[in-house]
């Protein structure tokens, strides 16, 4: 999901590198799969088949866990889905608030997938007066002016911003005086924090032109590709800043 970027070291705590921290949703959405299945033990194989990874990088990945699986036998799903919720600080409820409740605050908050994943939303915040109290998701939006108590009473330490970009900083200004540590941005702007705050970025944009990058390609290597339009010099500027994160690196979306 969009500039996987945090503002942390390569490696984190007890040595595990960000690389494999960014594959443990992947291992645990599979695991979660088979464990709905009562499947009791999986290979390696079978499980990078279903992460969409590398066996050899899962085992990789499974040592930093000290979890090496039973010749013949596999690994222990039940096993591996507690560890890697340990491991990723599932199991425990992490209230998170989603700021900017437009079409997309909206969707999100309607999404079921961050509850069943242990993140509850503690509070659907926007400062447009006229949506204060309205129900969206069976939650009432509060108003902006109550976003610092919102924090504090509900512990909040992850905060999602969904407003305009315009908006954006001045939000993630206020989450991170309030307490908030952990940012998930889905303005199409780059936020600066300070030391000690993770942000992570989500683009759906610049996921289409990575596919639209890919396509052309293939549309090449079958034939000439038919040549696009030129598009204006705003446009070109816009789409370049827009795929560029703050060390232009490599865009990520969420699991679903
Ligand atoms: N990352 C993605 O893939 C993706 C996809 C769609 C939209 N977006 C971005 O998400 C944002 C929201 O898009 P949308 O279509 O929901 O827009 P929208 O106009 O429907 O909603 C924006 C909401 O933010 C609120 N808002 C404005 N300023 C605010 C502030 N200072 N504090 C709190 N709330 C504030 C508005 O009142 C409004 O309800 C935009 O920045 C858009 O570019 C990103």
């Amino acid at each position: 999901m969009a500039t996987g970027r945090t503002h942390r070291p390569a490696t984190r705590s007890r040595g595990i590198p960000e690389a494999t921290v960014a594959r443990l949703p992947l291992y645990l959405r599979a695991l979660t799969a088979l464990s709905e299945r009562s499947v009791p033990t999986v290979s390696s194989e079978e499980l990078a088949t279903a992460a969409g990874v590398n066996s050899a990088k899962l085992r990789k990945d499974f040592s930093y866990l000290g979890s090496y699986g039973t010749r013949g036998v596999g690994y222990d799903v039940e096993y591996l889905v507690y560890q890697i919720s340990r491991e990723l600080g599932l199991t425990q409820d992490w209230p998170v608030v989603i700021v900017g409740i437009g079409n997309l605050g909206a969707a999100l908050a309607n999404y079921g997938g961050f509850a069943s994943r242990g993140f509850r939303v503690a509070a659907l915040i926007d400062a447009d007066p006229a949506m204060a109290g309205k129900p969206v998701a069976g939650l009432p939006v509060r108003h902006t002016d109550e976003l610092e108590a919102i924090i504090s009473d509900n512990g909040v330490s992850i905060g999602v911003i969904a407003t305009p970009a315009g908006a954006a900083q001045q939000v993630c200004d206020r989450l991170v005086a309030a307490g908030v540590t952990s940012i998930l941005n889905f303005a199409p702007t780059v936020l600066s924090v300070p030391e000690g705050v993770d942000v992570r970025k989500v683009d759906l944009s610049i996921e289409l032109q990575i596919l639209a990058f890919h396509e052309q390609r293939k549309a090449g290597e079958e034939n000439t590709p038919s040549p696009v339009p030129p598009r204006s010099g705003a446009a070109v500027r816009a789409a370049a800043e827009n795929r560029k994160g703050p060390d232009g690196d490599v865009p990520a979306v969420m699991p679903a």
